[in-house]
């Protein structure tokens, strides 16, 4: 079995490349930016949609699905909403040997593809709120360097679309679903977030604004956009004409109805991946584990009896069956011709949260040996309560991958007050809490003067150091207190805020 050669902190990329296909998440696929998601990263994405299928079904949206295709005509309705992703948009030009009288665009996501129906099918008040979701993949052709999860051709989201008659109803959603995302996240994947608002620049330009959860890879130091609800306002609705009769009387002009979208991706499980994960190889939260526990009998030897090698084979399948019927996920790894320390080998490198050995001391004393995956530390476990002791050891664990995550960003998420220490900072592998005045020119200056090593600096530039500069990541809800006179970490005028700035992916 060969495991991951080599260190995390070291040579990240290419850790990470071994890890997601060593580990049997994914594989390279033949189309370049595109890969196979095998059952160990599917599993993942299926706990994530029960999740989230159930919270937002109380919320009244509804399911459906609606086709890849867009005609140009419709996705070029309004210029300025596609014209920064143009370059992005994959089209059918040819079907067979002819080519098509229309090309038609692979969905990017669908608010040209649906909206167009939403103005057909919503001519009263009464026929809102609508709120519909699609599971489903788009495809967005980018040039630059794919990643597996994070950045790739095609991936699988949810996206929902909403339609409200107010405002307030329409803001109300944007936070519940954000709340939601930061629950997937947090409760799931055991990755904290920080939530806050897009600046200007940043925001999606189709909306009104966009409120995002941002994560934090500590082994780069750079932020990662996790998931995004953006408030629409009007701007879809007054081009794609979705509006109702006015309730004070059909003389009266139409309203145009408020809009929300929302979209978490598959780029989550790169998020939970780079987090967790070690040089021995994936660790898995077990709350979204496909295996959450391997039992393995140990102290088997050529001076074993068959009788003794019987009893605990027979005591591990026990266990096995006693932990599946108290709804753990456990299987057994019987396997003779392997000996116990190539399976803790084959089993760590795979992620299963914990592994249960079992032999002849552990039948003497009917007990059992669990080791957590994450920090290696040993529980023995009577058999009498292993249907209480084992969920709690792994809900213990679920809390320590939480609590070691959320230590590494609050570690790294620095306040900076003044722009001599802005870069050190970021080269430091932080992201940054910074007072900013809130000019889009500002923060456009920010990333600039944040790309190249200061000129103070007098260490050789490290060629793999990245050449980027910080953008903003969010104006997080959570605001350290702007001392009276505050002045923006670049410009000196007023500071109106504290954004986040950071590298990121
Ligand atoms: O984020 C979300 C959440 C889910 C629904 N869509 C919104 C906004 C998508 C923004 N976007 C992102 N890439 C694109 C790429 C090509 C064409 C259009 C687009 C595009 O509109």
């Amino acid at each position: 079995l060969v495991g991951i050669t080599v260190d995390k902190t070291k040579d990240f990329s290419s850790w990470y490349s071994q890890i997601v296909v060593k580990s049997e998440l994914l594989d390279y696929y033949d189309v370049s930016g595109c890969y196979i998601l095998r059952p160990n990263s599917y599993a993942v994405w299926e706990e994530i949609q029960d999740w989230f299928n159930a919270r937002i079904k109380k919320m009244g949206v509804k399911n459906c699905y609606f086709p890849m295709f867009v005609s140009s005509r419709v996705l070029e309705k309004e210029k300025d909403h596609i014209e920064g992703f143009a370059p992005e948009v994959a089209w059918v030009t040819r079907a067979g040997s002819s080519d098509l009288e229309e090309p038609v665009a692979i969905r990017p996501t669908s608010e040209t593809v649906m909206y167009p129906y939403y103005a057909k099918w919503i001519r009263s008040h009464r026929d809102l709120p609508l709120k519909l979701h699609q599971w489903n993949s788009v495809v967005r052709w980018e040039f630059k360097h794919p990643q597996p999860f994070l950045r790739t051709r095609e991936f699988l989201w949810q996206e929902g679309h909403t339609v409200h008659l107010t405002r307030e109803a329409a803001q109300e959603e944007v936070s519940q679903i954000l709340d939601l995302y930061a629950g997937i996240y947090e409760e799931l994947l055991a990755v904290p977030v920080v939530k806050g608002k897009k600046t200007e620049n940043e925001k999606f330009a189709g909306g009104d604004y966009t409120t995002t959860v941002e994560g934090f890879i500590a082994a780069t130091g750079r932020g990662i956009q996790g998931a995004t609800s953006h408030h629409l306002g009007t701007n879809f609705s007054k081009m794609f004409d979705i509006s109702v009769e006015n309730p004070e009387g059909s003389d009266k002009p139409r309203i145009l109805t408020h809009q929300n979208s929302w979209g978490l991706s598959t780029r989550v499980i790169g998020v939970m991946v780079m987090t967790h994960s070690d040089n021995k190889g994936l660790v898995l939260p077990p709350r979204v584990a496909q295996n959450q526990v391997v039992v393995v009998p140990v102290g088997i030897t050529a001076k074993t009896t068959d009788a003794e090698r019987k009893e605990i084979n027979d005591g591990a399948a026990e266990i096995e069956k006693r932990l599946k019927d108290a709804e753990v996920r456990a299987f057994g790894d019987y396997r003779a011709n392997y000996t116990p320390g190539w399976k803790y080998a084959e089993w760590e490198l795979k992620g299963v949260p914990l592994r249960i050995e079992f032999g002849p001391k552990d039948l003497q004393n009917g007990q059992a040996v669990a080791v957590r995956r994450d920090d290696n530390s040993k529980y023995t476990v009577k058999l009498s309560e292993l249907e209480t002791r084992i969920p709690e050891i792994l809900q213990e664990m679920q809390v320590g991958l939480l609590e070691k995550a959320r230590k590494d960003f609050d570690s790294h998420r620095v306040v900076v007050d003044e722009w001599k220490d802005f870069v050190p900072t970021l080269n430091a592998k932080n992201v940054i809490l910074s007072p900013w005045c809130g000019d889009g020119d500002c923060e456009d200056d920010i990333k600039d003067s944040s790309a190249k090593k200061d000129d103070g600096e007098d260490e050789e530039v490290d060629e793999k150091a990245p050449s980027m500069g910080a953008k903003s990541l969010c104006i997080p809800f959570e605001q350290p207190t702007l001392k009276s006179g505050q002045k923006c970490v670049k410009c000196d005028r007023a500071a109106k805020v504290y954004c986040m700035f950071g590298r990121s992916y």
